[in-house]
């Protein structure tokens, strides 16, 4: 059982899917911390992508953030020192991306994935761990240099 809970938000595009997903977490006996926004009302994905990314960070856990594309959700979070977000349309994506990458920000598009892919997406991001060693070193290198 996780202590921390898993952080998920998203904006008015990504509101329905965030919905589904929410309760796909709490069928599973997940902790969800839902950040909002919590209607369809229009609304600026970098504010909530920013209120997760610190909650992630905060919390020492992994995070959920859907947009329509999926796109602006993870250009936003990556923008965010320590965070390492990743735009997944496919269960291959998702757990190479904990398993490589160490992702800890999986963005998905809610105009773009349907329902029951993205819950598979999310449990293919929930149940693979970083594999650590060479894939360590290449993230290191991810610093920036320049
Ligand atoms: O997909 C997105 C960014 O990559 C976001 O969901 C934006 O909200 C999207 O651009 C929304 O467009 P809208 O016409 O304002 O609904």
């Amino acid at each position: 059982m996780r202590k921390a809970p898993i952080i998920i938000g998203s904006d008015h595009a990504g509101f329905p899917l965030k919905q589904e997903l929410v309760a796909h977490l709490q069928d599973r006996n997940i902790p969800v911390l839902d950040i909002g926004t919590h209607s369809l009302d229009s609304c600026d994905y970098p504010v909530y992508a920013q209120d997760l990314c610190k909650e992630v960070l905060d919390q020492n856990t992994l995070g959920i953030l859907v947009c329509g594309s999926g796109v602006g959700m993870s250009m936003a979070a990556n923008k965010v020192a320590g965070i390492r977000a990743a735009l997944c349309t496919n269960e291959y994506l998702a757990r190479m991306t904990r398993r490589h990458n160490n992702a800890n920000v999986l963005c998905l598009g809610g105009r773009v994935t349907g329902i029951d892919v993205a819950k598979a997406i999310v449990d293919a991001f929930l149940d693979n761990d970083f594999e650590g060693g060479r894939h360590q070193r290449r993230i290191d290198l991810m610093e920036p240099t320049i």
